[in-house]
């Protein structure tokens, strides 16, 4: 990898030898041009993150506008770059951003990528909480979106097993696990530290597939068919095979759970709203 840029980013340490470049928005527009170029990899965190009471989509109004730039900027300068998007709602800026890349004629959708580590990470530590284990030892599958009820744990696929109210639990906190931490910063923003570990992880993850490592596996919110002609869901997270190319397969979401399938249905009724509306913004606005 030549370049390795966040944007306006602070990822934590990245073990790698790459060149990391950061933008900041007010050394204005030459510094993102000369940051851009030759990026084979780039973060987009910019923009508000929630005060308490708010949900992710409560950021679209001033959030939307923000990565349509960015975006826009890194179609300009860099269209064959992986671009990764933190900033939300992730379900809406990374349709955002798939549109602004096909008006300029250079979408690859094997190259842009919703960050959902973070889900992971939460569904891991919180289960590991209920079993005593490690949390690094655990995998838990979330397929999805990035928010509330579009967050979805697949517990059973992990051969874990919690019922009732404990169940109930564990699902509210991986999906409401965000709205903990923007409550208890009481104004201040909302994760991140764990984002910055989820950010890395995920770009770590990128940079040893596209060095030629086989079977790095991350989930993440792409452009994808598992729902597109079932319920005109074009982009969903699940378990995708990373490569040289960016999306080398996209995996099912495999055998669930009465209950998960209940929570998929939900998942996709909001999901397929959130897509629409970044898509209907872009449509308008880029
Ligand atoms: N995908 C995920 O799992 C997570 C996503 N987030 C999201 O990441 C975003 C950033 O959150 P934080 O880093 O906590 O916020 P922050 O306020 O600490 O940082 C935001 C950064 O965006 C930059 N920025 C603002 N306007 C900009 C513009 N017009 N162009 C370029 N850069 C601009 C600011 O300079 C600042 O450095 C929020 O939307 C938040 O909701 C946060 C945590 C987890
Ligand atoms: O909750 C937020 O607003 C930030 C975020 O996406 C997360 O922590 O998962």
């Amino acid at each position: 990898m030549d370049a390795l840029l966040g944007v306006a980013a602070d990822v934590g340490h990245i073990n790698t030898k790459s060149n990391v470049k950061g933008y900041e928005p007010s050394k204005g527009e030459d510094q993102i041009k000369e940051c851009l170029k030759g990026a084979d990899i780039v973060l987009i965190p910019a923009g508000v993150p929630r005060k308490p009471g708010m949900t992710r989509d409560d950021l679209f109004n001033t959030n939307a506008s923000i990565v349509r730039d960015l975006a826009k900027a890194a179609a300009e300068n860099c269209p064959d770059a992986n671009i990764l998007i933190i900033s939300n709602p992730v379900n809406s800026t990374v349709p955002i951003t798939a549109e602004v890349f096909k008006k300029a004629g250079v979408y690859n959708p094997k190259r842009l990528f919703g960050v959902t580590t973070l889900d992971v990470v939460r569904a891991s530590r919180f289960i590991s909480q209920y079993k005593n284990t490690d949390p690094a030892n655990e995998s838990i599958v979330v397929v999805g979106g990035h928010s509330g009820e579009t967050i979805v744990p697949l517990l059973s696929q992990s051969g874990y097993n919690l019922d009732g109210q404990a169940l109930a639990d564990y699902i509210k906190r991986v999906q409401f696990g965000g709205d903990e931490v923007v409550q208890a910063k009481g104004g201040a923003g909302s994760a991140t530290l764990s984002m910055a570990m989820a950010g890395a992880r995920f770009t770590e993850s990128l940079l040893k597939a596209a060095q030629g490592q086989k079977g790095v596996i991350e989930p993440t919110f792409v452009d994808s068919p598992l729902y597109k002609e079932s319920h005109g869901v074009t982009y969903f997270a699940s378990n995708v095979e990373l490569g040289p190319n960016g999306v080398e397969k996209i995996h099912p979401v495999g055998k669930i759970t009465d209950h998960e399938q209940g929570l998929l249905d939900t998942c996709l009724k909001q999901l397929k709203g959130n897509i629409e509306k970044g898509e209907a913004f872009a449509n308008q606005n880029v």
